[in-house]
């Protein structure tokens, strides 16, 4: 697990190192530019590579500086354009200004004409407190269209390091190097696009520094698949968690079919499926491990609940189930009493929003796993909305209702009742397929049902969901990938895993 900062974060941690760690601002900016410095050798090693490095007033403007002089001194052909205003830059800025004319780097305030190799932005970092227009808008556009190679120093200017918004407009990078910590903002969409491929630089900024800070966002690595449930080998299926899936209707058979298949590669031991009578025999064909329970019309709904539940470690409900009057009945019935973990998806969801009273009857955890349509109906709020403010919506709505929120996007944010949320970077768009949601709700279901922590089930499911689609397009590529293909990837991933504990 690895913390995500934004800038309010990223300030306070400079503080600490400087203040109470006893760091100087100029060795910290030092090793910034150095680490910069050196990627850009890495890429670029002939001295006779054209350099120009563009400057604002802020301490990001320090840090381009330094990356020029540092460039000068080994031979590159570097020119500075300081676009930002000479008496309003900060002490360090000036004095890397200083030093710079005295190893006799060229401070031009023009915009040089030259065609240039590299471009490296230092214009602003996450210093950046608006939009972005008029004369700064005007040069960002010049980088971004220029030929070159384009490096961000810290983060692309323009970019908002807590949203990832465009603001205005913003330098559109192939590198970034950021210091210290990865900043949201070079996560979330539109940033990411921005910031290309990124380097994290240690500059001497690390969590020791975070010291009372306790960082909003965080995401997960496969370093993090050691916690998944332990195997054991004296155990039978009754050791890995009975799941009931509430899931299908009469069109639509598939969707059950997705998350029991899901559920029963992710280790679940035992799966049974609550589902309309008409749903018997494709579930029987195609997932015979399962154990169904199938309702009808004429089903005693409380009784019918009552029994499932007193089975069941976990429940997910409601992929494919409609918003019929009988998946109503039985959705209610089934929050009004269950007293396990629970995954609401899908037609859940839309029910939910119809009936926002029914929150309140629900005991036990919840999780809940909308897309942003979903979303938008849970909330009431536009998707341009949620989209644009996508860890701040699924936090609120966490908060708000103290249940899980995993909000599902190209970078599907999983936010805790507890103000905290972890940001997922596997996956790809391949997975922007029919029946991909009902694989992720099995996922989910059965790290509940083997007993993991509520939060880290959902966010580590969806972590592991993401990887079985990155192993499914290397088997199948992106455009051809169906929710069965996830399914399978699942084997691939948590294979992997088993050979990495082996060894
Ligand atoms: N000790 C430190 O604090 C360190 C800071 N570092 C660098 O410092 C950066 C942060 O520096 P600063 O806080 O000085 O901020 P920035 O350099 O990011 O820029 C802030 C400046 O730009 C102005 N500004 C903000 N938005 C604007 C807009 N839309 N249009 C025009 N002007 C705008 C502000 O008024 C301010 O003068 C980091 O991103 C990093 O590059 C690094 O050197 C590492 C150490
Ligand atoms: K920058």
């Amino acid at each position: 697990m690895k913390y995500i900062l934004n800038s309010r974060e990223m300030k306070q941690c400079d503080e600490n190192t400087m203040r109470r760690r006893g760091m100087l601002s100029a060795v910290l900016m030092e090793r910034a530019a150095l680490a910069t410095m050196q990627e850009i050798v890495k890429r670029y090693p002939d001295p006779a590579t054209k350099v120009l490095v563009v400057c604002g007033s802020g301490n990001n403007g320090g840090d381009g500086v330094a990356v020029a002089r540092l460039l000068y001194l080994k031979g590159y052909n570097v020119t500075i354009y300081f676009a930002g205003n000479r008496e309003k830059a900060t002490e360090e800025t000036k004095r890397q200004m200083f030093i710079a004319e005295q190893y006799g780097v060229e401070i031009s305030d023009e915009y040089p004409k030259d065609i240039v190799d590299v471009i490296v932005d230092a214009l602003f970092g996450i210093g950046l407190s608006r939009e972005v227009t008029g004369k700064y808008a005007e040069i960002l556009q010049k980088m971004t269209e220029q030929d070159g190679y384009k490096v961000a120093v810290d983060i692309a200017s323009g970019i908002s390091a807590d949203t990832g918004a465009v603001m205005g407009t913003a330098f559109a990078a192939d590198l970034t190097v950021t210091f210290g910590f990865i900043k949201a903002g070079q996560l979330l969409y539109p940033g990411a696009e921005y910031t290309g491929e990124l380097k994290v630089a240690d500059i001497g900024i690390d969590e020791q520094s975070l010291y009372e800070i306790k960082p909003e966002l965080k995401v997960l690595e496969t370093s993090d698949l050691k916690r998944l449930p332990r195997r054991v080998n004296r155990s039978n299926k009754g050791s890995y968690g009975k799941l009931l899936i509430l899931a299908g209707s009469k069109q639509m058979a598939g969707a059950a079919v997705f998350a029991a298949k899901a559920a029963y590669r992710m280790g679940c031991g035992l799966v049974r499926v609550a589902t309309v009578e008409e749903n018997r025999i494709i579930l029987q064909e195609q997932v015979p491990e399962a154990v169904l329970a199938v309702y009808n019309n004429g089903t005693d709904v409380v009784k019918f609940v009552e029994t499932q539940l007193h089975w069941a470690d976990a429940v997910v409900a409601g992929p494919g189930i409609s918003q019929s009057d009988l998946s109503e009945r039985m959705l209610y019935e089934l929050l009004k009493r269950i007293q396990v973990p629970c995954l609401c998806d899908a037609d859940a969801l839309n029910l939910l929003s119809k009936h926002p009273d029914w929150w309140k009857l629900v005991q036990s955890p919840l999780v809940i796993t909308p897309h942003l349509g979903e979303m938008a109906r849970l909330t009431g709020r536009p998707i341009t909305e949620i989209r644009d403010r996508l860890v701040q919506i699924a936090q609120e709505f966490a908060m708000e209702h103290q249940i899980t929120v995993v909000l599902k996007d190209a970078r599907t944010i999983t936010a805790q009742p507890d103000g905290q949320s972890y940001i997922n970077v596997s996956g790809n768009h391949g997975m922007a397929t029919a029946g991909a949601g009902d694989v992720l709700s099995g996922v989910v279901g059965a790290l509940l049902a083997q007993k993991l922590d509520i939060y880290l089930a959902a966010a580590l499911g969806v972590f592991i969901h993401g990887l079985a689609g990155d192993a499914a397009a290397e088997r199948v590529g992106h455009c051809a990938m169906m929710a069965s293909d996830i399914v399978d990837g699942l084997m691939d991933v948590l294979r992997k895993q088993e050979d990495t504990k082996r060894q």
